[in-house]
């Protein structure tokens, strides 16, 4: 009988092995006819290889290999929950890159130093918003988050330099926050680590992601915080924002959508580089910038503006805010200063690969040692 089996199996291994069978009996397999010709992926890296070797000259090759490389996740501890999970990261040789700062800051050249001191303590972080990372060059991942007694998950997984623009938004206590592009909740979920926050209105058009991000919230908030006293969630088109409400909210994030460049290169599935969706693609920048401002118009006077996005292109960072800027001023007569971030990035630069010398913004660039971003970002205060 063994011996049976044995031949069965046998027989079938050599006739899975197509140098056996004839040429004219293969068979092509399925996906062979049903693949596309040009692969999503393949678009965006051509696309890439083309604008971004302009753009980032010799550090492309190396941002490219990063960029197709597995990348790195941060898990955003959720203070919500009840779970000791502290010590089981810290056994686990994570570390929260943000409260560990104080080890991170030793500028080198003593000269510089009192100046980087004094811009850090102007910079006040948004408190509570904590995030593990594994070490530098350390490629483990974190195990799925798991419910506590509650249900709610100890933490959420999310790339580590997402939580830069949730920082750089500098939340203060009893501020009104409006999150423009919300879905699926990441960056939300940061902001609401914050305890600080006096109203949350938080919005995305896409009425699929903003279930997700309801599902989200339910699984890592307590009903308490999520009352409509303290939280508004619409499904409301965001370039519309200026009709509904102006010079309204503290604090604006408005993290748009952009060519999602590490998704382009590794998934075909929902590619914005795919044939029928390159209309989408062109008019991002278009779309990006009436996102941008109506942010800036829902900002009250003085309020904040943090733009987000998860894409090197020039053309939809510092090109967009630059538009944005010019627009308020000659449209609305709303004057905007541009928000030196550089102490942000000083603080974490033991953590994320900080591109250097941009004229506007500040940009997380993939590294294989520290393999977060692309996240740009860039913060606005209006003066008038
Ligand atoms: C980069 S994602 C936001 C990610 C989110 N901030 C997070 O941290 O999980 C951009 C979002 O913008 C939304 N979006 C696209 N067009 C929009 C519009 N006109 N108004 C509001 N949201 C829009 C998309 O549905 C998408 O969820």
């Amino acid at each position: 009988m063994a011996l049976f089996m044995d031949t069965r199996l046998l027989l079938r291994k050599l006739k899975d092995l197509r140098c056996l069978t004839p040429k004219r009996h293969r068979v092509k397999e399925k996906w062979a006819a049903t693949r596309p010709k040009h692969p999503p992926t393949n678009l965006a890296l051509q696309h890439f290889d083309a604008t971004y070797s302009a753009q980032l000259g010799q550090m492309w090759p190396s941002v490219r290999c990063a960029l197709l490389s597995e990348r790195k996740y941060g898990a955003l501890f959720n203070n919500f929950s009840q779970d000791a999970l502290l010590e089981d990261l810290e056994a686990q040789g994570c570390r929260d890159f943000i409260s560990n700062i104080e080890t991170e800051v030793q500028p080198s050249d003593p000269a510089d130093g009192d100046a980087v001191y004094q811009q850090l303590s102007a910079l006040q972080l948004s408190p509570n918003i904590r995030c593990f990372v594994f070490p530098r060059g350390d490629i483990s991942r974190f195990k799925p988050a798991r419910p506590d007694q509650g249900g709610f998950l100890g933490y959420y997984l999310m790339d580590a330099a997402s939580v830069l623009p949730c920082l750089a938004l500098n939340v203060q206590e009893g501020h009104s926050v409006l999150d423009l592009c919300a879905a699926p909740g990441g960056k939300t979920l940061a902001l609401l680590q914050t305890y600080s926050i006096g109203f949350l209105c938080v919005n995305d058009s896409s009425v699929s992601r903003t279930s997700r991000l309801r599902k989200v919230l339910r699984s890592y908030v307590p009903k308490q915080h999520l009352t409509n006293e303290k939280i508004r969630i619409s499904t409301l088109d965001g370039t519309k924002w200026g009709e509904i409400e102006r010079n309204t909210f503290d604090r604006v994030l408005v993290d748009v959508p952009c060519t999602t460049d590490r998704h382009s290169v590794l998934e075909d599935d929902n590619n914005i580089f795919s044939k029928i969706r390159t209309g989408e693609r062109r008019r991002l920048p278009q779309l990006q910038l009436q996102l941008l401002q109506a942010a800036i118009e829902a900002a009250c006077p003085g309020g904040e503006i943090v733009y987000s996005t998860c894409t090197l292109s020039q053309n939809q960072n510092a090109g967009v805010v630059e538009q944005a800027i010019a627009w308020a001023q000659e449209n609305h007569g709303i004057q905007l200063e541009v928000v030196d971030l550089r102490p942000l990035t000083h603080m974490f630069r033991n953590t994320f690969h900080f591109a250097r010398d941009l004229h506007l913004g500040e940009m997380v660039v993939p590294h294989l040692a520290a393999n977060f971003g692309p996240i740009f970002l860039c913060k606005l205060r209006r003066l008038t």
